[in-house]
C-alpha cells in the first residue's frame, strides 16, 4: 500500500523534523520501510496540497487498496487534509482512496492522538508519540475508523433586489471539536496568543478572560435525540417527537464531538464518547451543554452579580474535566437544599444541532471547527450533522 509521510515543522513545540528525521524513518526503515514520498509543510494549506497531488500521482487502481498517511502535526493540520479531500470530491472522476492514519502528535493539544492513546491513571508508562507506527508495524495492527463531523453556515440572506450576491456558505468537515460559546471564543482569543504562549497554557488564559460571557442563542437537537442521564449513567432516549428537541439560551458552553472523549491529554471533556460509546457504525455525536440559567439560585436573573456567582460554578465543574471526565457528575442545588439538583453538564448523543444566535449577540456568532474559527453571518444558522460516508467517498481510519 502506498505511504506518505507529511510533517508540519511549524505545528505545537517544532520538534516534528527532528522527530521525523530522527526517530520514524530510522524505525520505518529498521522494518525495510521505504515511504513512496516525505515531505515537510511550508506553509498553512499545504499539507492538503501535497496529498491531493501525491493521490492524483498514483495509479488509477488505488482507490479500491487505499493509502497510508503518517502525519506528523496536530488536529489543524488533519483537518486541512480532511477538507481538502472533502472540498476536492466533486472534481475528483472516481471515488477517493480510503486513507489510514498513522498519527504522531506534533501539535499543541493533539486531541485525537490523547484520545486513542490517554495518559495513564495509574502508573502504567506514558504512551509514546510513536504508539500508532508501533500498531502500524505490529503484527496485529488495529484501525480505528474516524467518524467526521459536517457543519455548514448559510451565506447571509441576500438583500431582496441583489439577484446576483454572492453564495459563500462555509462548508466544513472535522474530526475532533465543533463548538460555540466558551469553547470556540477560547479557541479564537488563544491564537492571538500563540506567539507569547505557545504551550497549553494559553487556552487557560483565554478561558479566564471569558468567564464572565454568557451567550444569547437557541440549539435545537437532531434526532434520534439522547440524554445522558447522571443517577443511572446510562443514556435515555428523549421522549419521541416529530422534530428537534430545542434548547433554549443562554448557553455558558455548546461543544460537540465526534471522535474525541479530550481535547488535551489531561483534559477529558466529553468521557462518554471513550467510556459508553455508541455502537459500532452507529453515526452519532456527543453535545455538552452549559445552560447558566438552569442554576435556580441565579433566579432567572442574567445580570452581572448572577455572571460573578456562575463563574465560580463554571470554574470548579471545568476543573473536574481535568479530573478524568468527573465534571459531568456535577449538578446544582436543589432548591429545598436536600436533595440532588439537576446537572450541570447536560450531556446528549444526537444526529447533530442547529445553533441559532440572537442577531445582536456578535459572540454568538463564533464557532470552531477542530480548532478554526469561523464567523457566523447575523440571521446564519450553524449546522453541523454526522458526515455518511458515502457521501465523503472515502473512509478514514487511524492506526491504534
Ligand atoms: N511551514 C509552515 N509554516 C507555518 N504554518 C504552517 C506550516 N505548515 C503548516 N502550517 C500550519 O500550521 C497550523 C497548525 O498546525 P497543527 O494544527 O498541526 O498544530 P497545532 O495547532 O500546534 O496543534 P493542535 O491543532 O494539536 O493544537 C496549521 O493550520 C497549518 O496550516
Amino acid at each position: 500500500m502506498p505511504l506518505i509521510v507529511v510533517y508540519n515543522p511549524a505545528s505545537g513545540d517544532r520538534t516534528a523534523a527532528k522527530l521525523t528525521t530522527e526517530s520514524i524513518l530510522p524505525l520505518l526503515a529498521s522494518h525495510d520501510i521505504i515511504p513512496d514520498k516525505i515531505a515537510a509543510t511550508e506553509h498553512p494549506g499545504h499539507a492538503s496540497t501535497l496529498l491531493l497531488a501525491y493521490i492524483r500521482s498514483l495509479a488509477p487502481s488505488t482507490p479500491a487498496e487505499g493509502i497510508t498517511v503518517l502525519l506528523v502535526s496536530g488536529d489543524g493540520t488533519l483537518y486541512e487534509i480532511l477538507n481538502a479531500l472533502h472540498n476536492a470530491r466533486d472534481k475528483q472522476e472516481g471515488p477517493f482512496p480510503d486513507l489510514r492514519l498513522i498519527l504522531i502528535p506534533g501539535g499543541t493539544a493533539n486531541a485525537l492522538h490523547a484520545t486513542l492513546f490517554p495518559p495513564p491513571t495509574s502508573s502504567a508508562a506514558e504512551p509514546t508519540p510513536l504508539a500508532s507506527l508501533l500498531s502500524f508495524l505490529s503484527t496485529t495492527p488495529r484501525l480505528v475508523p474516524l467518524t467526521l463531523a459536517h457543519t455548514t453556515v448559510p451565506s447571509p440572506a441576500s438583500p431582496a433586489n441583489e439577484e446576483e450576491a454572492p453564495s459563500s456558505s462555509t462548508d466544513v468537515v472535522s474530526a475532533v471539536v465543533v463548538s460555540t460559546a466558551l469553547h470556540a471564543a477560547i479557541l479564537h482569543d488563544s491564537e492571538a496568543l500563540r506567539a507569547s504562549v505557545p504551550g497549553i497554557e494559553r487556552f487557560k488564559l483565554a478561558a479566564t478572560q471569558n468567564a464572565t460571557t454568557w451567550y444569547r442563542a437557541k440549539a435545537r437537537l437532531l434526532p434520534p435525540v439522547q440524554r445522558y442521564d447522571v443517577a443511572t449513567g446510562a443514556f435515555v432516549a428523549v421522549a419521541d417527537r416529530e422534530g428537534p428537541l430545542e434548547l433554549p439560551g443562554p448557553f455558558v458552553y455548546f461543544l460537540s464531538t465526534v471522535n474525541c472523549d479530550r481535547l488535551e491529554p489531561l483534559f477529558r471533556i466529553a468521557p462518554l464518547r471513550r467510556a459508553l460509546p455508541p455502537p459500532p457504525g452507529a453515526q452519532t455525536m456527543d453535545i455538552l451543554a452549559v445552560r447558566p440559567l438552569r442554576d435556580l439560585s441565579l433566579n432567572g436573573k442574567a445580570g452581572e452579580a448572577e455572571r460573578e456567582k456562575f463563574k465560580e460554578t463554571l470554574g470548579d465543574v471545568f476543573r473536574g474535566a481535568y479530573q478524568d471526565g468527573a465534571h459531568i457528575r456535577a449538578r446544582y442545588d436543589a432548591q429545598d437544599g436536600e436533595t440532588d439538583g439537576v446537572p450541570v453538564i447536560e450531556y446528549f448523543r444526537v444526529s447533530g444541532w442547529e445553533w441559532i444566535p440572537e442577531e445582536d449577540d456578535e459572540k454568538a456568532h463564533l464557532f470552531c471547527a477542530d480548532g478554526l474559527i469561523f464567523n457566523a453571518p447575523k440571521g446564519g444558522v450553524v449546522k453541523s450533522s454526522v458526515l455518511a460516508q458515502t457521501t465523503h467517498g472515502s473512509k478514514v481510519f487511524v492506526y491504534a
